[in-house]
């Protein structure tokens, strides 16, 4: 039967060309070829009811479905997938795609719902493990249980886990310590607790070699924000989140305090994504650029390479995630992001009080007081921390920091000889714990430069502390972090002064569970650290 407007050798033809982009995985082409034939159909609404120019109708939005979900364009997607479900409610292919965007939309209960429909269609093993993936995900979206022991002990590599955006017990209110807002915690939070689970906006990756120029850097910086104009573009939703955002020029303490139900799928009334579309927040370029000079933030090098060691190579990765930037830095901070594929899980690397700010590192914190406040800076802002405040503001030790930060900058002297001098100064002015544990933590590269080198140990003897006593010391100061569990590992495994075996133990799960959070369980932790001595020195723990 010829469909009014086109004859059928001409519907012929669009059809077998749209099979060949199909074949090319031209999403754009298809697009372009899929709406000229229902076009056509459209033109022809009542033929449209025949059986056979119905099917051809369903299939044709179904794929054109699938080809703008891949291009990004969720709500177009549903669109269609709804169109061509209003014509025929038990279409396998396009309650498959619907599944498809409604899941890559984190609406995991209703793509279940559609992946189940699907199944009392056709059954597959195929769908029926899309319908327990849609469960394990909603649950745990809800719950933010993840277990990354197995990724982990595969070296984090191989397939990412799947994961659920999560938004755990926080919220985003003013915050009069930092300005602006800030996240804080709504209930007591043990350390390793998971407390937010983000996908990307997007995120611009590079493997770089460790020196790499700045226009390499350049590269990836263009291909993630032409990434973000696209995802705002697409998703309108997408684009009001990134508007909440800080453009860096009105006043933070100005800008609104969102409401969380926006981060939180499962409360998010926006339907299919087709409704997103009427409120939608015109594509401002300009503004878009200036909230990714104050909110994007580095991947972390692959944990991998922290912990296990790197050859000349970085992963360089730069991404946005919505809520995680609502959290302000601190150099004495209270959580730590995880980099899992497009997702961050930001776990608590500390205990964390109700009501308390939660705060995560924005760039290197294992650094003197000097080199933390350039890094401020080049993000455009003074960190107003704790830490800082102390090291800024401290009259005793204050007067030395300069001269040691200089002999740290020039690198060559003898680091044990610079530790011993801070300690000894410390010692005699009575420096309490908690800021010993700053001041280590500021000189962290001169004590591992010390521990690196058996010949300086040797050297200094008792007239420094052992390597577990100013891991587990620096560890209090920035929570987890490779390195320190490095040392904490190398010194605990050397047997020098921090308790029976049983404690050196707990102190190495501790931070390690500060360094990763409670998603790498003990069993694989300690798995971990053994690969991480046998990496250092063949010795076992
Ligand atoms: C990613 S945003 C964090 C959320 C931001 N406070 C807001 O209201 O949107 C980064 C900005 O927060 C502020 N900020 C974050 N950490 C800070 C700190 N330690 N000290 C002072 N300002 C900070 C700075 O203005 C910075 O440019």
């Amino acid at each position: 039967m010829a469909t009014p407007g086109l004859d059928d050798d001409s519907l012929q033809q669009l059809r077998s060309r749209a099979t060949q982009l199909l074949l090319k995985e031209n999403w754009k082409e298809y697009i372009a070829v899929s709406s000229l034939i229902i076009e056509a159909f459209d033109a022809a609404a009542s033929a449209a009811a025949a059986c056979k120019d119905r099917r051809v109708l369903c299939s044709t939005l179904a794929h054109r479905a699938d080809a703008r979900a891949r291009l990004g364009d969720a709500p177009g997607a549903l669109a269609d997938c709804d169109a061509a479900l209003a014509a025929d409610p038990a279409h396998p292919g396009a309650l498959l795609s619907k599944g498809a965007v409604l899941r890559g939309l984190g609406r995991y209960a209703r793509a279940a719902e559609c992946f189940r429909a699907a199944l009392a269609v056709s059954v597959t093993d195929e769908v029926r493990e899309m319908v327990e993936q849609c469960k394990r995900l909603d649950a745990q979206a809800r719950s933010g249980a993840v277990d990354l022991s197995e990724w982990v002990l595969a070296g984090f590599s191989g397939k990412f886990p799947d994961l659920a955006e999560h938004v755990g017990p926080v919220e985003v209110r003013r915050s009069a310590a930092h300005g602006g807002r800030g996240v804080f915690a709504v209930k007591n939070i043990e350390a390793g607790a998971t407390l937010v689970i983000s996908k990307a906006v997007a995120i611009g990756r590079g493997v770089l070699p460790d020196a790499a120029d700045s226009a390499e850097k350049m590269v990836v910086w263009k291909d993630f924000v032409d990434k973000v104009l696209d995802a705002a573009e697409k998703c309108p939703r997408t684009a009001s989140l990134i508007y909440t955002l800080s453009t860096g020029e009105d006043p933070e303490d100005e800008l609104p305090v969102p409401d969380m139900a926006q981060f939180k799928q499962e409360t998010d009334e926006l339907n299919d994504g087709t409704a997103m579309a009427t409120d939608s927040a015109p594509n401002d370029v300009d503004k878009i650029l200036k909230v990714l000079d104050v909110n994007c933030l580095t991947e972390d090098a692959a944990p991998s390479a922290n912990l296990l060691g790197s050859n000349g190579v970085i992963n360089c990765g730069v991404g946005l995630w919505i809520l995680p930037a609502f959290i302000n830095h601190s150099c004495h901070p209270n959580a730590r992001r995880t980099h899992v594929g497009d997702h961050a899980i930001v776990h608590a690397s500390r205990d964390i009080k109700s009501g308390e700010e939660i705060t995560f590192a924005y760039f290197d914190v294992l650094t003197p007081v000097s080199k933390r406040r350039e890094a401020a800076r080049a993000w455009g802002f003074e960190c107003q921390c704790d830490r800082c405040r102390f090291e800024a503001g401290d009259a005793i030790v204050g007067q030395e920091l300069p001269k040691l930060e200089n002999e740290l900058a020039n690198g060559r002297g003898d680091m044990g000889a610079l530790v011993v001098r801070l300690e000894e100064k410390m010692r005699k002015s009575m420096v309490k714990e908690r800021r010993k544990a700053f001041l280590r933590a500021s000189f962290w590269s001169a004590y591992s430069a010390l521990f690196d080198s058996d010949k300086l140990v040797r050297k200094w003897g008792r007239r420094v502390p052992c390597e577990a006593a100013v891991a587990e010391s620096v560890a209090g100061a920035i929570g987890g972090d490779e390195s320190v569990l490095r040392a904490m590992l190398r010194g605990a495994n050397n047997g020098n002064g921090c308790g029976n075996r049983l404690e050196v133990e707990d102190k190495v799960v501790r931070i390690g569970r500060a360094t990763y959070g409670k998603v790498v369980k003990r069993q694989a932790m300690r798995a971990l650290f053994r690969l991480t001595l046998d990496a250092d020195n063949n010795k076992c723990l």
